[in-house]
C-alpha cells in the first residue's frame, strides 16, 4: 500500500515512525509533504521516506492519503487536493473534524477513514479509535484496521464518542505525562535527581496502568489493595482528594472534550 501524509507534525511523525519500526509499510511506499520544506525533507531523509514537492505530488503518489493537519488549516488543504483524491482513500486524523465535514469538503463518494490515534502509536503502543463512512468497503476497513492494530490498540467508535475518546486517550498522554513530572518534582523536592525521579515515577504509572489491563479487580479495588491501614498512601490519597485531585481531573476532560466539539 502507498501511503501518503499530508503535514508531517508531531501525530504524522509519530505514526510514521511506528508504521516503519513495525514494518507494517515499507519506507519507499511512504510519501511526505508540509508547509515548510526544510522540516519535512530533513525528516524524510533521516526515515529514508519520499519527500514530496507539494501536496497533489502526495495524494498522485498515494492509493491512501493521511490528512494530518490542525483543523484551521484542513480546509484549505481539502480544496486544494480535492480533485486528485476522486480514486485515493483519505484517512483524517484531524481533531474535532466530521466525516460528514470531510465529505461535505473532499466529496460524497470518497471513502473516507476517521481516525483518532495518540502519540504512543510511535512505540506501537498506542490506542486509535476509528470510524469509516459507508464508501470505505468491508475489505478496506479490515485493511486500515490492521495497519492501525500494528501501531497498539484499535477501538471502532461511533463518531459521537470521539469527543470523548480524544480526551481520554489522544490527549491523556499529556496529562499523565504532567502527573509524571508533578510526582518526579516532587522527587526532587526531596534530593533525587531529575532523571532518577522521572524513571522512578514513570515505571510506576507503566506497572500500575498494566495491573489495570491485566487484573480483574477495579482501581478503586486496587487503590485499597496499596492503602494499608493507617498508613501512608491513605494519608496522601485524602491530601490529595481535598486538594481536589478528581475535581480537577474532570474540569481538564470537560475543557478537552468542549474544545474538541467547537471544530465542526
Ligand atoms: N498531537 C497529537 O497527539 C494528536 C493530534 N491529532 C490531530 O492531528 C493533527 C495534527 O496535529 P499535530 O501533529 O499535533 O500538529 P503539528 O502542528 O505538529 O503539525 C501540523 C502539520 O501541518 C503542516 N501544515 C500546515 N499547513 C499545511 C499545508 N497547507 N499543507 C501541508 N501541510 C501543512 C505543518 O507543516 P510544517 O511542519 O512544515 O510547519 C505540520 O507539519 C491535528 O488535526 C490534531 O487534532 C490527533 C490525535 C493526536
Ligand atoms: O491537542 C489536540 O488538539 C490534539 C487532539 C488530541 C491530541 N492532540
Amino acid at each position: 500500500m502507498k501511503i501518503g501524509f499530508i503535514g508531517v507534525g508531531a501525530m504524522a511523525r509519530a505514526i510514521i515512525k511506528g508504521l516503519l519500526a513495525s514494518e507494517a509499510v515499507s519506507a519507499e511506499d511512504v510519501s511526505i509533504h508540509s508547509a515548510h520544506k526544510g522540516r519535512y525533507s530533513k525528516f524524510a531523509q533521516d526515515n529514508s521516506v519520499v519527500a514530496c514537492e507539494s501536496n497533489i505530488q502526495v495524494v498522485q503518489q498515494s492509493d491512501v492519503v493521511v490528512l494530518a493537519v490542525t483543523p484551521d488549516q484542513a480546509e484549505l488543504v481539502l480544496q486544494e487536493i480535492r480533485d486528485e483524491l476522486t480514486t485515493k482513500t483519505l484517512i483524517s486524523i484531524v481533531g474535532g473534524m466530521s466525516i460528514n465535514r470531510l465529505e461535505e469538503l473532499a466529496g460524497y463518494n470518497l471513502p473516507i477513514l476517521r481516525a483518532l490515534p495518540n502519540i504512543n502509536v510511535e512505540i506501537m503502543a498506542g490506542m486509535t479509535a476509528l470510524a469509516a463512512n459507508d464508501q470505505l468497503i468491508e475489505t478496506s476497513r479490515k485493511q486500515l484496521g490492521e495497519l492501525f492494530q500494528s501501531l497498539g490498540e484499535i477501538s471502532w467508535q461511533p463518531e459521537t464518542s470521539f469527543g470523548i475518546f480524544s480526551a481520554l486517550a489522544g490527549s491523556s498522554p499529556a496529562y499523565v505525562d504532567f502527573f509524571i513530572d508533578s510526582l518526579s518534582r516532587v522527587g526532587v523536592k526531596y534530593g533525587l535527581t531529575k532523571d532518577a525521579a522521572t524513571k522512578i515515577a514513570a515505571q510506576a504509572v507503566q506497572g500500575s496502568a498494566k495491573m489495570v489491563l491485566q487484573s480483574s479487580q477495579t482501581p478503586f479495588e486496587l487503590i485499597d489493595q496499596v492503602s494499608s491501614p493507617g498508613g501512608s498512601t491513605v494519608a496522601g490519597l485524602l491530601a490529595m482528594e481535598e486538594a481536589g485531585f478528581m475535581t480537577a481531573v474532570v474540569k481538564g476532560i470537560d475543557a478537552t472534550v468542549k474544545k474538541d466539539s467547537q471544530v465542526d
